[in-house]
Parts: C-alpha cells; structure tokens; sequence
C-alpha cells in the first residue's frame, strides 16, 4: 500500500480535533466525524470547534461530518473518543468500515466493568481489524496549533506501525513507532491516575520534594504493572510511559493533574472535573482492581481510587502513604 489519502477521524472532541489537524498538516485529505449533526454542521461552516478545543483553526483539507458512512473509504481511521465510549462509538460504524481497513486506537484508559485496554474492547468488536495504538504526551491544544510534539504508536504488526508512524508524522508530530501495544496502552491509562495525585498534592500545598517523589514512585508502581501485564520496561522508559507521567503530572493544563488539584485543595471529588474529561477517574478502580488480580502493589493508585470514591480523605490518603514500611529502592 503506498502513502495514506484520507484519514477518517471518529470523535470530534480535543484530541480528535487536534489529531484531525496534524494529519491536514502532514498532507492528507481528513474526514472528521462528529456525531452531533448541528456541532458538525457548526464546525464545518465556522473551521473552529469552538466548545472543545477553542481559538484554533481547522485546516482546509479537513472535512466535518456526522455521517458514518463519509469514512467508509478512509484508508485508515482513528478512533478518538473516550474509552468508557469506544463500544458505543464503534456501534455507529458497524458494517460501515471495511475489515480491512486499519484502526488507530488514540485513547488513554480502561474499560469500567470489564477492566479492559481500548486493544481488547476492539478486538471484541472488530476481531478482524488491524490495530495500532497512539499514545504519549501532548496536549490536544499544543498538536492542533503546531507546536513540536512527539508520540509513539505500537502495532503487534510492527510494519503496520512503521507505515502508520510515518504515514501520521507531520512538520510539527514525529510518531515513533513500536510493537509494543500493551506497554504503550499501560503508560497511557495510568499516568492518569497518577497525575490526579500529583495534582491533590500539589493542590494541598505539600511541596516540590513531594511532588518529584510522588512522581518517581509512581513510575515504580507503573513499572511493575507493566511486568504483571505484559507491557516491556523499555516502551514505559520511553514517550507513552515515562514521557507522558512527566507531561501530566507537571502541567495545570492536564485535566487529570487539574482535577487532583481542585481535590486537593477541598473541592469534593464528585464536583472537581471542572465539566471536563479526566479519563483517570473513570480508569482508577479499574487499574487497581487488575493489580490486584496479580497481587502487584499499587499504594499511590489506590490512594488515588479510595479518594475519589470518598472512601478516604485527603489527609488520610497521605499519612497512609508516608506511614507504608521503609523498603530499599
Ligand atoms: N485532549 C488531549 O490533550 C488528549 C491528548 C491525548 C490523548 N487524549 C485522549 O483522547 C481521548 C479523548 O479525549 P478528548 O480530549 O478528545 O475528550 P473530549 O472530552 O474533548 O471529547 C470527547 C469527544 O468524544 C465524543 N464522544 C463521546 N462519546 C461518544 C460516542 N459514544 N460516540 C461518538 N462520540 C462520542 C464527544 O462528543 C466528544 O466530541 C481520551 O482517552 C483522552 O485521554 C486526549
Ligand atoms: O488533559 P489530560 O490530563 O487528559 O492529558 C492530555 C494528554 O493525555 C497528555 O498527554
């Protein structure tokens, strides 16, 4: 297959919209999909998307539409929406998307219920579909406007994922490219959960030292989950791992780490999302349940979880982590 034409994009919110104009940028013709028909109709006459990702121009080479059938010939699709989402997205577009056609699965999280990676809920869905995953740090509003950013993408077809890395880098996007699903899937939903407490600290007024240590600690309970899972260390040293836990756990820009900060600083958690997509809420039970499932130690997620179900304060969720046994590094 030679280089890609036209990109279809489902999800129209922030990261689907930035995702649209990196791949205008990088020479592609771009349907992207909305599913409301008047925010697609709104989008497509003004070349804005004004109540997701607002200021930012849609390039001319991208098309808006609410009609699935618009991305029946995209040579390859990303799939854009939230993970609690993926299921009822993928519904819309049942027999509309050639087998064969590739899709790129760009969210960060875990399915709530049955605990399973955006991979898996696809493979339930599309068995016969290639898949790649695209993950790593970058801020929606940072790739629509064009600033340098760089991801990864990770197919158990590792040339699948060279074409499709190469196919989506742009003048501003460098896609690495990796067989690594899992691990890149790991780094993703997790850093989430983490950022959410480095927000509560920082929130809290605990210090600098505190943050860079709950940081570090949290790579360590990420690092292990990933060896419990099957994700390799060296795709978590690298941009969807290490790469993003650094981006969220350090930006106020972060929905997550934005959330954790208003917890932090006495907003009741149910209230704190700001009306805004914090996947680490929705993903936290779930990553903690499975480290339980293989006995892998996960004291700062839990903490993470137990405050978020209101099941533990603020303060209690810190005394019990610096009241955990000493043990070596
Ligand atoms: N925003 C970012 O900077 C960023 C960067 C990297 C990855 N991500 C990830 O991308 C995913 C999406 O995040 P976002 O920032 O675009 O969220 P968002 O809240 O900005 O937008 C979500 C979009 O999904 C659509 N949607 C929700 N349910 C749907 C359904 N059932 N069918 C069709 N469309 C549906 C909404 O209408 C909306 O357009 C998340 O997993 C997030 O972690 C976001
Ligand atoms: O705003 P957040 O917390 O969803 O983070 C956005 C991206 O995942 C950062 O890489």
């Amino acid at each position: 297959m030679g280089a890609l034409r036209t990109i279809g994009v489902i999800g129209g919110g922030a990261w689907g919209t930035a995702l649209a104009n990196a791949a205008a940028a990088s020479g592609k013709a771009v349907a992207l999909w909305m599913r409301d028909p008047e925010a697609a109709a709104a989008a497509e006459l003004s070349r804005t998307n004004e109540r997701y990702l607002p200021g930012v121009r849609l390039l001319d080479a991208i098309g808006v539409t609410s009609r699935p059938q618009t991305l029946a010939l995209a040579e390859t699709v990303l799939l854009v929406v939230p993970t609690q989402n993926i299921r009822s997205a993928l519904a819309g577009f049942a027999g509309l998307l050639p087998p064969e056609t590739p899709l790129v699965l760009c969210a960060k999280g875990i399915e709530r219920g049955t605990n399973l990676f955006p991979s898996e809920i696809v493979r339930e869905l599309r068995p016969e579909a290639p898949v790649a995953v695209l993950s790593g740090p970058s801020f929606a509003a940072d790739v629509a406007r064009g600033l340098p950013t760089a991801v990864a993408l990770a197919s158990g077809d590792e040339e699948l994922a060279r074409r499709l890395a190469a196919d989506l880098s742009g003048p501003a996007l460098r896609v690495y490219h990796g067989s690594d699903m899992r691990g890149v899937e790991i780094g993703g939903a997790a850093k989430n959960v983490l950022a959410i407490a480095v927000g509560i600290v920082q929130g809290r007024r605990l210090g600098e030292s505190a943050k860079a240590a709950l940081t570090a600690r949290g790579f360590a309970e990420l690092l292990r989950f990933a060896e419990a899972f099957g994700g390799r260390p060296h795709t978590l040293m690298g941009l969807s791992g290490l790469g993003d836990l650094v981006l969220t756990c350090g930006s106020a820009q972060s929905r997550n780490f934005s959330l954790g900060l208003r917890i932090g600083a006495g907003t009741p958690a149910r209230d704190a999302t700001g009306g805004k997509l914090a996947e680490g809420a929705f993903t936290a039970d779930a990553l903690v349940d499975l480290a339980r499932s293989r006995s892998v130690e996960m004291p700062i997620s839990e903490a993470v979880a137990a405050v978020l179900a209101g099941t533990r304060s603020v303060d209690e969720a810190v005394d019990g982590l610096m009241a955990r046994p000493l043990k070596a590094e």
